[in-house]
């Protein structure tokens, strides 16, 4: 594995690299990047490079999330990144279905965000691979997702740009939620303190992925945890149908579709799930199964779609692969 594409290390580096400090100073001390061997490059994000990269103390993997210092303040992202960080170390303690944020670290150029390596890759490359998916996955990783989103609610935060691309696998096929920079920390208040043109800037820069963002983002009204409830209803139909609820040749006609809540089903697609889809994709954020759930989100787990899951057990994931 080579060492950062234009990381250039000085002899020093490369001494440190070869005599770790004592032992007692390892589990405190600031990492940097030649704490790691960098290997390939494993994602690609708007202001970001993911590589994965070896502990040289521990032999450990680990995705290590690169970002330009001079890109983020050339597009004023920073928040994102802060954000982003915020919320690793808030869901830090959970122990299941996020990535882990073991450490950050900079030097003069570069941010790095130290994480979970999640082996398995994108829940979206194998929703594209025909016959492979069938409705037991769709059942197991819809929990999954359910149980991630009771987690999120708990910890009062919406990650506000759920969707396959971030629902990635671990080592054992269980998903790790990614990708937290858009995401609203709920219980700081933070969006309600900012001034008017700072909602204006938030809400007119807010990237989401066209077909899955919630009416009410787009009609600039408050987005909350019911906003994650629309991107579940949609990424279930995606389960199932291998499609998406809203398709059009263009962004602006896929936000018309959402607007109106024009779309429809397969001839074949299983009756419980269509029950349940309909009942998350509720253009009114409050009428979403398990949007007033006092327990979150008991409405949802007592759905029919849901009758053959033990939700304190759920067992291994299927073998789909
Ligand atoms: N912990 C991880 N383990 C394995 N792959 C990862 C991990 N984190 C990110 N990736 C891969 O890297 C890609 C880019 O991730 P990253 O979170 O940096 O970008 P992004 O925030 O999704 O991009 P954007 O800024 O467009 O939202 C992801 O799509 C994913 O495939
Ligand atoms: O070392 C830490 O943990 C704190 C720093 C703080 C920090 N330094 C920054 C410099 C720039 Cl240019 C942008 C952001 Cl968002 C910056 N955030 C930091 C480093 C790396 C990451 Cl990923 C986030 C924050």
């Amino acid at each position: 594995m080579d060492a950062v594409p234009g990381v250039h290390l000085r002899v020093g580096q490369l001494h440190s690299m070869m005599t770790p400090p004592p032992p007692s100073d390892e589990a405190t001390r600031k990492r940097s990047a030649s704490d790691f061997v960098f290997g390939k490059v494993i994602g690609e994000g708007s202001f970001s490079t993911v590589y994965l990269a070896k502990d040289i103390h521990t032999n450990k993997e680990f995705a290590i999330k690169v970002l330009e210092k001079r890109h983020m303040i050339r597009e004023k992202k920073m928040e994102y990144v802060l954000r982003e960080k915020k919320v690793l170390q808030i869901l830090s303690g959970c122990p299941n279905y996020f990535v882990k944020l073991y450490c950050t670290f900079q030097d003069t150029e570069r941010l790095y965000f130290v994480l979970t390596y999640a082996k398995n890759g994108e829940l979206l490359s194998f929703l594209n691979k025909k016959g492979l998916w069938n409705i037991e996955c769709t059942k197991y990783y819809a929990t999954e997702l359910v149980l991630a989103l009771e987690e999120l609610k708990f910890k009062e935060i919406v990650h506000r740009d759920l969707k396959p691309e971030n629902i990635l696998f671990d080592e054992n096929w269980h998903i790790l939620l990614i990708d937290f920079g858009s995401a609203k920390i709920v219980s700081s208040n933070e969006d309600k303190i900012e001034n008017e043109d700072e909602t204006k800037k938030r809400k007119n820069s807010f990237v989401g992925t066209a077909q899955y963002v919630s009416p009410e983002l787009l009609k600039n009204t408050e987005t909350g945890y019911a906003s994650d409830l629309w991107a579940l209803g949609c990424i279930i139909y995606q389960m199932v149908s291998g499609l998406h609820p809203f398709h059009a040749g263009s962004e602006y006609l896929i936000f018309q579709k959402i607007l109106k809540l024009e779309y429809e089903f397969p001839e074949n697609f299983d009756k419980t799930a269509k029950d349940l889809v309909e009942k998350l994709l509720v253009l009114n954020p409050d009428k979403r199964l398990g949007a007033t759930d006092i327990k979150p989100y008991s409405s949802i787990r007592q759905h029919e779609f849901f009758s053959d899951i033990d939700w304190d057990n759920i067992g291994p994931p299927p073998k789909f692969i």
